[in-house]
């Protein structure tokens, strides 16, 4: 049996996480973090600033973390220094922040982090690359949508097609929400939609003369990213401390 707990408990991918986690035969929800009290699938929620003691005294051997930027490098911290490991699909990190939880992780626990646990966005990801190598002199625009609840743009979905597509091109310029008269140069251009309940789609459009090829994902419920997070808690228990992705968990 592999004990969980979720941080986030009480957000959107917290509570969709939580349901699978109790519904699993081979998984026990020993409970949850967020920033006020509450219990969720008949377990006691606490509020963050309480997170040592819950992590002492309910042992969970992996923290599953959906929050804010802030906040996860705080709960990321608390789980390095009480040997607990982790999942992370919090977006919005800044550089130092991402250095910070690198520097926690690294020789202390195992940790996956992915802007996106859904298998078909990490299958997107690997066709995005292909695409990239062969078509690196058309012109590459980048859309995401999402709903109106989300506090960070680009995505962190986003942000990682831009690290492919520089890491395949080099590194070109990013027009954020092109405005204005201005000629295109070789720059890739990044779009963020936000509206209604769109659970989140990315597509990537390279434009050549006479044909465009566009590669896209769409998510139709966050149950997609939930169970991806789930599937990688049960791979990363007893690991290396390092950070791994979630191609690491499903050999790609
Ligand atoms: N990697 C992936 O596959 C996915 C990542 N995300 C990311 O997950 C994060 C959460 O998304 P949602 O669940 O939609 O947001 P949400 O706003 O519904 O939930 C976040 C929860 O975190 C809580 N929280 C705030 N500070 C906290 C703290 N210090 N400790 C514990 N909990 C705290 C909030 O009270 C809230 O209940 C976002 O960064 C989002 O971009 C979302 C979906 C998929
Ligand atoms: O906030 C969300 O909802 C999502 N966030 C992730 C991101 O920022 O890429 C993943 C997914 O698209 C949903």
């Amino acid at each position: 049996m592999i004990n969980v707990a979720v941080s986030g408990a009480l957000g959107r991918m917290g509570t969709t996480i939580g349901r699978i986690v109790d519904e699993a035969p081979d998984l026990e929800l020993v409970g949850g973090i967020d920033i006020r009290e509450g219990s969720f699938f008949g377990k006691e929620v606490v509020p963050a600033a309480r997170i040592d003691a819950f992590l002492k005294e309910k042992k969970p051997d992996v923290l599953i973390d959906f929050t804010v930027a802030a906040a996860a490098v705080e709960n990321i911290r608390a789980a390095a220094r009480n040997n607990v490991a982790l999942i992370v699909g919090t977006t919005g990190f800044s550089p130092e922040q991402r250095e910070i939880i690198r520097s926690a992780v690294e020789g202390n626990v195992p940790a996956v982090i992915s802007s996106n646990f859904s298998v078909g966005v990490n299958i997107f990801w690997k066709l995005v690359r292909e695409a990239a190598r062969e078509l690196g002199d058309y012109d590459i625009e980048v859309t995401e949508a999402h709903h109106r609840y989300k506090k960070d743009a680009p995505s962190g979905t986003a942000k990682t097609i831009l690290e492919i597509l520089d890491q395949e091109l080099g590194e070109r310029e990013k027009v954020y929400g092109r405005v204005g008269a201005a000629e295109r140069k070789n720059e890739i251009g990044v779009h963020a939609v936000r509206g209604g309940d769109i659970v989140g789609d990315h597509a990537v459009l390279f434009a050549g003369n006479f044909e465009c090829i566009e590669i896209s994902h769409r998510a139709y419920d966050r149950a997609v990213f939930a169970q991806g997070a789930v599937r990688a808690a049960r791979w990363v228990v007893g690991r290396d401390p390092r950070i791994y992705a979630m191609q690491d968990v499903l050999g790609i």
